[in-house]
């Protein structure tokens, strides 16, 4: 069973073992001691045979093709399947032209169809009032797979962690950002130094206090995960801040649910431009998922365009706005920090909003360095740590 385990999900097989197996028409009915039941489709369990015909022997993907099988030419009933046997820990299945499928007992228990497949990831949770984000130490995100899990799992759940007392060395936001997936490129480039500049294309790269904010809501997909790693912050000012995103947009719609319909149903224009570029989107500050939450929210006052809408929705659209952003603005929504030389924050761009004060070049340097990872390749990294 070696070649099912390479693409189970989860950990280990269930106590259950299977009790009975039937067969209605064009399903098997599975039933396990615990008392679970699967209906099974005939052509589900052929589609999912693991063989080494049905299934590339190194790559484990998939080979076998449905729609080239002459078994479902006449779509009639059970009689794609000649027989079938099983035991507590396993089920064999005889196909009409001789193909013999075997499934182990416990990959079928995690997948009965209808029943949602268990996932290693955890869920995003919105924000308590006074958050505390959580912290890993540089060398324990290093060392071992442990703290590298550790803020993982907190940047996957809370969207925002903090890694505390690495070295103040240039790249080593891009070693750490490489240990997990490629740096995601923008037109601000791979990766980019967030210091006051003479002829700045943006506002991050003023000494301005920058208000809460997501980077690029002007792209279709702004980038998924930031990184942004503090190297020197010893001028007046300069505090960072945080909000949740989607806890902010739930209280917007128990207080005010109007305007989470209007923020959500309204399609507004973002829109970057400098010598190279021009960058604009249509989208809405709050993206929805199909059953009604937040998916994505675009928060950027800077870089919003020209409100065009007819006139009628205009008054409208600003005191949803307006709502939304107060709700930002609370204190015990927030989370305030100092970023120190040698700590980064890696938050979830596409939820979790940032901003810093104003702080005076004259009275010290300030330097971060930052970029931007796929929730992808963090997601993954966290499967492959779970291994
Ligand atoms: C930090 N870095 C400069 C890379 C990005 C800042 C982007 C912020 C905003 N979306 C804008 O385009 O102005
Ligand atoms: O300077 C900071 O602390 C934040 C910079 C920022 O908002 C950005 O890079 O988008």
């Amino acid at each position: 069973m070696a070649e099912l385990r390479r693409y189970r999900q989860g950990s280990g097989a269930p106590a259950a073992t299977l009790e009975s197996v039937t067969q209605q028409a064009r399903r098997l009915t599975l039933n396990w001691s615990d008392g679970r039941a699967g209906q099974f489709p005939l052509m589900w369990l052929r589609d999912h045979c693991a063989c080494d015909q049905c299934r590339h022997p190194l790559t484990r993907e998939r080979l076998y093709k449905l729609l080239d099988d002459p078994l479902w030419e006449r779509l009639d009933g059970g009689d794609a399947l000649a027989s079938f046997e099983f035991d507590a820990s396993a089920l064999t299945l005889t196909w009409r032209d001789g193909h013999v499928s075997r499934f182990d007992a416990g990959w079928l228990y995690q997948r009965c169809p209808g029943q949602e497949l268990a996932t290693l990831l955890p869920t995003p949770t919105p924000w308590p009032t006074h958050f505390t984000p959580s912290h890993v130490s540089h060398a324990d995100f290093i060392d071992g797979s442990d703290g590298r899990s550790r803020w993982a799992t907190a940047l996957l759940r809370d969207g925002l962690v903090i890694l505390d007392q690495g070295p103040c060395e240039l790249e080593e936001v891009s070693r750490i950002a490489e240990s997990i997936g490629p740096m995601r490129s923008t037109n601000f480039g791979a990766r980019f130094d967030v210091r006051s500049v003479p002829n700045p294309n943006n506002a991050a790269y003023t000494a301005i206090g920058l208000e809460l904010h997501t980077d690029l809501p002007n792209w279709r997909q702004p980038p998924d995960i930031q990184l942004l790693y503090c190297l020197e912050n010893d001028a007046e000012g300069g505090e960072s801040s945080f909000a949740d995103g989607f806890a902010a947009a739930e209280t917007l719609r128990a207080e005010n649910p109007e305007a989470f319909r209007v923020l959500s149903e309204t399609l507004i224009d973002f829109r970057f431009q400098d010598d190279g570029h021009d960058i604009a989107v249509r989208e809405p500050v709050l993206d929805l998922d199909e059953s009604g939450n937040p998916r994505e929210i675009r928060f950027n006052n800077w870089i919003r365009d020209t409100l065009s809408l007819p006139p009628d929705r205009i008054e409208a659209w600003y005191d949803a706005y307006r709502a939304l952003w107060q709700i930002l603005r609370r204190p015990e929504g927030r989370v305030e920090l100092t970023l120190e030389p040698g700590q980064m924050v890696a938050f979830d761009n596409r939820r979790v909003l940032h901003g810093r004060n104003a702080f005076d070049p004259n009275t010290g340097k300030r330097h971060l360095q930052g970029t931007y990872l796929d929730l992808d390749m963090l997601q993954s990294h966290l499967r492959v740590l779970s291994r």
